[in-house]
């Protein structure tokens, strides 16, 4: 039976990751999943239930069920959680804090997996996260690890967030995404690694369309 084509974009915080995806999947047409936004979602739902994040019993039924919903018109998309539209609270650095802390849940993430992989539908997937290529997606024709200096992604994180209106600091984000990536790296479970067939770009020094047309010229070698 033919496999569904996948390609996996993983790296760390504010290296691109979601960007890029999201221009390969329009480029292919392909369906696009944004797994880091699954434990942002899960992280707020946490919140709002008042469950502490090491609490692993109490977090994994919410995982289960968890009640989000992506709705896109094509241009735009939005998280609605629980019948709350969350887009843009998920994307605070408070909140990807958390998400590190609920995913490192050995048992939460066994507990998302299924719904991570419901995504691989045809004609095929472009999957952005820490583990896609290495956990949930082995079998991913292609596999991108992006990265970039921790100064790099610091800027580009800024830059993002002040641009939603929020106020954040430079010096604190830098502080918070080389945090966040010691818990991604460090961790026990499906810690943050390229996968062995992972092809790895540094998009430190290049730009957004250059990491596009690099990350394309892999996919086209590897996916009819
Ligand atoms: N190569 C790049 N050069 C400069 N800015 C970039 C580059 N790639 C992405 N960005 C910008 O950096 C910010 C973070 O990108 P994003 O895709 O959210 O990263 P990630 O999903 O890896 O956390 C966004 O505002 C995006 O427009
Ligand atoms: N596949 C994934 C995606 C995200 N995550 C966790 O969720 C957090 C937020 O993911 P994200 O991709 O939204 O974060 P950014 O890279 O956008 O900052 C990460 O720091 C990871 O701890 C994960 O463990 N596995």
């Amino acid at each position: 039976m033919q496999l569904i084509p996948v390609v996996t974009v993983d790296g760390p915080s504010g290296a691109g990751k979601g960007t890029l995806s999201s221009l390969l999947a329009k480029e292919l047409q392909w369906h696009f999943l944004d797994s880091g936004a699954i434990y942002r979602v899960l992280a707020v739902a946490a919140l709002h239930h008042d469950i502490p994040v090491d609490d692993e019993p109490s977090i994994v039924p919410l995982a289960t069920g968890l009640d989000v919903s992506f709705e896109t018109d094509g241009e735009s998309s939005r998280i609605i959680l629980e019948g709350e539209d969350v887009t843009d609270d998920i994307r605070t650095e408070q909140v990807g804090a958390v998400a590190s802390q609920v995913a490192a849940l050995p048992r939460v993430r066994e507990a998302l997996l299924r719904r991570q992989r419901a995504f691989q539908q045809e004609p095929g997937l472009v999957a952005d996260g820490r583990d896609m290529g290495t956990v949930v997606f082995p079998d991913a024709q292609v596999k991108l690890f992006l990265t970039a200096s921790a100064e790099a992604r610091a800027e580009r994180r800024y830059s993002q967030l002040k641009d939603k209106g929020m106020d954040v600091n430079i010096a604190r984000l830098l502080t918070d995404i080389k945090a966040r990536d010691e818990r991604d790296t460090q961790r026990a479970v499906a810690p943050l690694v390229p996968a062995e067939d992972a092809v790895v770009i540094d998009s430190t020094h290049l730009d957004i369309t250059q990491v596009f047309e690099k990350a394309m010229e892999i996919v086209r070698t590897k996916v009819r």
